[in-house]
């Protein structure tokens, strides 16, 4: 067993009706690494995601978290086991300021049940930092539909990091931003890491997802493609190549799609 596994799931499989949507998944996350996954439209990863998040009960397959297999597997559990997702679309409340997205539903109240405003503040300032969210103009108590998206996507994080998520999920973090943009969000995923926690990178920009990943997961009408790490893939391109390959076998007449899937 490998000691730092924060999740590993076993011949995983998803049908609806007569569709599989997962044909028999294995997937690990190890401790302070950040996995890319990637795939075609309908390849499965929202749906693996969303039984990584207990939204979704896998039809079979067997789940284990730092080791143990986990049985009756729901939000609950995914939750204890320090696994958290941020879902593109509902990600943050936008007219509240930043203190209140990190902290929503799990206040820092006092033993009369006041609310420890000046301790929350300190502790979103000291998330922000730890994330890497300098800004000169941005504070804790900005409102987050002022922030550009790659700056939501670090409060999301930070949130994250305050539930003491072992494992984030970030679905999509980086469509429809600009480079700039984007660069934010990279930094703060390796804040992230660098402070020993996991991410599970979804993306349809292949060179996004091999600039922030370690590993890669290709997922292709439900099942695994390829497990590969970085220095396996060695570039972009190869992912990108191996990616155009599975859509379109042999390649004949092929037109490349710039690395977007
Ligand atoms: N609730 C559902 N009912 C029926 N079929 C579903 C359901 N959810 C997903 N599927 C099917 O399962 C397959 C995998 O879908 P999924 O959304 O997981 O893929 P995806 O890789 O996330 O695609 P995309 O990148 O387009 O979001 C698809 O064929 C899809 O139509």
């Amino acid at each position: 067993m490998v000691q730092n596994r924060i999740i590993e799931l076993k011949d995983i499989k998803k049908s609806y009706g007569q569709v599989y949507a997962l044909g028999g998944v294995d997937l690990h996350v190890d401790q302070g690494e950040v996995v890319g996954l990637v795939g075609d439209n309908g390849a499965g990863k929202s749906t693996l995601i969303k039984i990584l998040a207990g939204a979704v009960r896998p039809t079979t397959g067997e789940i284990l978290v730092r080791g143990e297999p986990v049985s009756n597997w729901n939000a609950g559990r995914s939750r204890e086991a320090g696994i958290e997702t941020v879902f593109q679309d509902r990600a943050l409340a936008v007219q509240q300021t930043i203190i209140w997205n990190i902290f929503m539903g799990r206040e820092l109240v006092g033993p009369l049940g006041f609310l420890k405003v000046r301790k929350q503040r300190e502790e979103a300032e000291r998330l922000m930092r730890e994330i890497g969210f300098t800004s000169k103009v941005f504070g804790p108590s900005s409102i987050v539909g002022q922030l550009s998206g790659g700056e939501r996507q670090g409060v999301a994080i930070a949130r994250a990091m305050y539930n003491q998520s072992d494992l984030i999920i970030l679905d999509e973090p980086t469509t429809a931003l600009s480079l700039t943009e984007t660069a934010k969000v990279f930094h703060f995923v390796r804040q992230a890491r660098a402070a020993g926690r996991s991410i599970l990178f979804i993306g349809h920009n292949i060179h996004h997802v091999f600039d922030i990943s370690d590993r890669f997961v290709v997922l292709d009408r439900g099942r695994v493609a390829l497990q590969a790490s970085k220095a396996e893939l060695g570039s972009a391109e190869a992912l990108v190549r191996f990616m155009e390959e599975l859509a379109h076998p042999g390649g004949a007449g092929v037109q490349s799609t710039g690395g977007t899937v």
